[in-house]
């Protein structure tokens, strides 16, 4: 499965065409525009949210409620088009720059703008900011919610949650949680958090920040639960399901750093407190005894929950803004002032939970035979069987 994604922040629509699907999976648009309208939610953000209300149109490739095997495209309008609508038209860009109020010409520190005009040619930086916006991110949640109806289908459900938000940390241990629990928990919560008496201090922090004119960054973790053994391969470096998840990460909007299971604490251990020593029960088949290294070894899921962290930076758009330089008189200046977020960590667990799901659907499609719905069912259903019992396993040919 491979899928493309376009769209400029205000313009007139996002799309996205996926190819590689299965034929014949049904398709529930409502629970696309139900994780479609959690990535909107989360205390902290700007007032783009309030116009848009995000939902797909499907133009090709479902037919009756299921795939086709076609590819299946999707389209998102942009409510607040019409209100930039002459900003974003054709007027010629030389009477845009003689009046230079409407062209974005101080670019944002910790935002795209100024190398991304340096590197495309652009004259006025908006030509950057609408490509680079997590408005794109709209499309990754639409696809990662068609990908999870696929996982869910298969017996794979992911749940994505805030454990830190503007540097107050979650305490509740959610690996004593079913992951029902910790969906519930998030979904209700305005921050994602699963630690409901952090809540309070979190929006009062969100709150605080914003009246000084200041941003705020997080750590989101998504937990996957019920993948077959063996995804992703040690077998070459850009196979490894961990090299994956971690490029899917990073590739959200102001994401840096991203951790699997006990993540950068394994440094500071020793060996016998890291591995997770392994066990076999008839039932379970092979397992592990505990889960620090995240249900990832040699690059492979190892059937333990997969477990991974991502960290947001603060978003770099403040309303104090920071010291930049006009890039036509090359006088030092006020960053541009973009209507902005003051925090979007509650709904970049959302795009997490998206990509994660995304990436994991597509090892899936990798390792299993899957021109049709049914026969992916049942490859999976078979493998699972075969891979927990050592005799189909290691019986002689
Ligand atoms: C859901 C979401 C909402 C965001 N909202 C804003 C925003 O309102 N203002 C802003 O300057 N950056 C925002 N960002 C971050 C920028 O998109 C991001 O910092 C920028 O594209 C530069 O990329 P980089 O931070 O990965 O280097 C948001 C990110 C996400 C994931
Ligand atoms: C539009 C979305 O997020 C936007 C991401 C974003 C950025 O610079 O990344 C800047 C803001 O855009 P605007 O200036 O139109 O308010 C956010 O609202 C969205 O998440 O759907």
């Amino acid at each position: 499965m491979r899928f493309i994604t376009a769209g400029e922040s205000h313009g007139p629509v996002l799309t996205t065409i996926i190819e590689g699907l299965p034929a014949g999976m049904p398709l529930n648009i409502n629970e696309i525009n139900e994780a479609l309208a959690k990535r909107q939610e989360g205390y902290g953000r700007g007032n783009r949210m309030k116009i848009e209300t995000d939902k797909v149109e499907v133009t090709s490739g479902v037919r009756h409620g299921k795939t086709l095997g076609s590819p299946v495209t999707f389209s998102v309008v942009n409510k607040d088009y019409k209100n930039w609508q002459s900003v974003m038209s054709a007027e010629p860009i030389e009477e845009e720059l003689s009046k230079k109020s409407r062209v974005v010409h101080r670019p944002r520190p910790g935002h795209a703008d100024l190398v991304g005009g340096i590197k495309y040619h652009h004259k006025d930086l908006r030509n950057v900011l609408e490509r680079s916006s997590a408005r794109e991110t709209t499309m990754r949640v639409a696809i990662g919610a068609v990908a999870s109806q696929l996982l869910s289908a298969l017996g794979v459900e992911v749940v994505a949650y805030v454990c830190e938000l503007g540097g107050i940390k979650g305490q509740v241990d959610v690996s004593e949680m079913s992951l029902a629990e910790i969906r519930d928990r998030a979904n209700q919560s305005p921050v994602k958090m699963v630690d409901a008496e952090k809540e309070q201090q979190v929006k009062d922090k969100i709150d605080e920040t914003k009246k000084a004119g200041n941003t705020l960054g997080g750590v989101v973790e998504v937990i996957a639960e019920g993948l077959p053994i063996g995804l992703g391969s040690y077998t070459q470096w850009d196979k490894k399901i961990d090299a994956r998840l971690a490029k899917a990460m990073v590739s959200i909007n102001a994401f840096k750093g991203v951790e699997f299971g006990d993540g950068f604490e394994v440094g500071r251990r020793y060996g016998s407190e890291v591995m997770d020593e392994i066990a076999y029960n008839a039932e379970l088949g092979f397992y592990r005894l505990s889960n620090h290294l995240g249900g990832i070894e040699g690059g492979m899921t190892n059937g333990m929950p997969v477990i991974v962290r991502g960290v947001k930076k603060p978003i770099p758009t403040l309303y104090r803004p920071l010291q930049s330089v006009d890039i036509y008189s090359k006088e030092e200046y006020q960053a541009s002032i973009e209507r902005s977020d003051t925090t979007a960590v509650p709904a970049a667990s959302i795009i997490a939970q998206a990509v994660v799901a995304t990436e994991l659907t597509q090892a899936i499609l990798e390792k299993f035979p899957n021109d049709s719905f049914d026969e992916l069912q049942q490859a999976v259903a078979n493998y699972r069987e075969y891979s927990k019992n050592p005799d189909m396993w290691l019986e002689e040919e």
